[in-house]
């Protein structure tokens, strides 16, 4: 991380608490379910587990927070379906409009209906000036970010440049089944501990072998605000019942942890 962005972030950081700003605690979980590439993410298949997801969110009215992240070629398509889930990209390049050849500029996002983009998975990783440089642009357009990341000191790192999301997610687990709220809880604390000493009102994410209602309702317990799950949903038989069973465990387990 050079000198420059370092002093950017500490500079961003004493800016935000001179402003006093308040040490909010976020009420409303998070389901935020990544397509990725799988087969199912794209056309028909693709909006359908769209269409479930949105159908669920809309029975939690606003009580749970709904994120679908479509392929890039989906999001018009799903966009143009959905009513109560946000349809995010799952990448975005560090790029104004112009001469980028095949790169995907949040301006272009937007357009096509994103309300905001995942950033930094580790299925597509980058550097921190990348990340900066979507999450400054994204606040300006009025876009969200999720930032992943695979570290506590990483996730630290990134909550000091004020992203809309942060999720924590051990690359090891991804996709095994594994939950890392059940097999690496640690982690997921002491990510919770570095972000509220940087930037008090993150949210962050719980990723990673996300599978049953009991690993969300874990995530929730250590002091994270919601999960980011793919194959679970993806390569499920039933992708709305798996869907609801997530969403269902994380409503319980918010009303009862988040008050
Ligand atoms: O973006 C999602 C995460 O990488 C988690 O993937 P997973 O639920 O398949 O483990």
């Amino acid at each position: 991380m050079g000198t420059v962005l370092l002093s950017g972030l500490f500079a961003r950081y004493t800016v935000k608490r001179e402003k006093g700003d308040a040490m909010t605690s976020r009420r409303t979980p998070i389901l935020a379910i990544n397509f990725k590439a799988y087969p199912t993410a794209f056309g028909e298949k693709g909006l359908a587990i769209a269409l479930a997801a949105d159908h669920v969110a809309a029975e939690y009215g606003g009580s749970l927070e709904v994120i679908v992240a479509v392929p890039a070629t989906e999001i018009v398509r799903v966009s143009d379906a959905v009513e109560h889930v946000k349809v995010y990209s799952q990448h975005a390049d560090a790029v104004e409009p112009g001469p980028h050849t095949g790169f995907l500029p949040l301006e272009a996002l937007r357009e096509a209906g994103a309300r905001g983009t995942i950033i930094n998975h580790s299925e597509h990783r980058v550097g921190l000036n990348d990340i900066d440089f979507v999450i400054r642009r994204a606040t300006s357009l009025g876009m969200e970010v999720l930032v992943c990341a695979d570290t506590p000191t990483a996730a630290a790192a990134a909550a000091a440049l004020s992203p809309t999301m942060i999720a924590i997610e051990p690359p090891e687990l991804i996709g095994t089944g594994i939950p890392v709220s059940r097999a690496k809880p640690e982690i997921v604390r002491e990510t919770v501990r570095l972000i509220r000493m940087i930037n008090p009102e993150a949210v962050v994410l719980t990723g990673a072998g996300i599978t049953v209602g009991e690993d969300a309702v874990a995530a929730i317990r250590l002091g994270t605000q919601g999960v980011l799950v793919a194959s679970a949903v993806m390569k499920a038989s039933d992708p709305e019942a798996k869907i609801r069973e997530l969403a269902e465990a994380l409503a319980r387990a918010a009303e009862k942890e988040l008050g």
